[in-house]
């Protein structure tokens, strides 16, 4: 699967524990991240991650690119909902594919949780199918 790790600046910390915690479940996927994210991940993990930049720098956006496209699977995405963001119309957008696409998307680690919980028990498979039949 193609899962993607966004955190806010105050809840990096809480992804770095989430990440590490679930860390055997997560190495056998293809991981992204935005670019701090994915620096703070692998600083204290052994996994490999696809950085892309920052998220104020667009960041956001080019994970909303591979949302739109069908290709992302799964996005854990550790908002700050007690700060404003300077790109907060690119966190709108990339929220608004998720629903458009129907992307399991998780905006707190209570629901990453569960989320990762289905992941480990095969409750991902139809994203397969979408992958395999997928438009040229
Ligand atoms: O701002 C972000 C998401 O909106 C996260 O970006 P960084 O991972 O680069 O800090």
């Amino acid at each position: 699967m193609n899962i993607a790790f966004i955190a806010h600046d105050r809840k990096k910390d809480e992804m770095v524990n989430f990440v590490t915690a679930y860390e055997p479940v997560f190495e056998g996927h293809t991981l992204y991240s935005t670019g701090t994210t994915g620096t703070r991940i692998m600083e204290q993990t052994s996994l490999s991650i696809n950085r892309f930049m920052s998220g104020p720098l667009g960041g956001d956006q080019q994970i909303g690119a591979l949302v739109a496209t069908n290709e992302m699977d799964l996005i854990i995405f550790l908002r700050d909902p007690l700060m404003a963001q300077p790109h907060e119309p690119d966190i709108i957008a990339l929220l608004r594919l998720c629903d458009v696409q129907g992307i399991p998307v998780a905006t707190n680690v209570a629901t990453a949780e569960l989320l990762v919980k289905a992941l480990q028990r095969g409750d991902f498979a139809w994203r397969e199918l979408v992958h395999k039949y997928k438009p040229e």
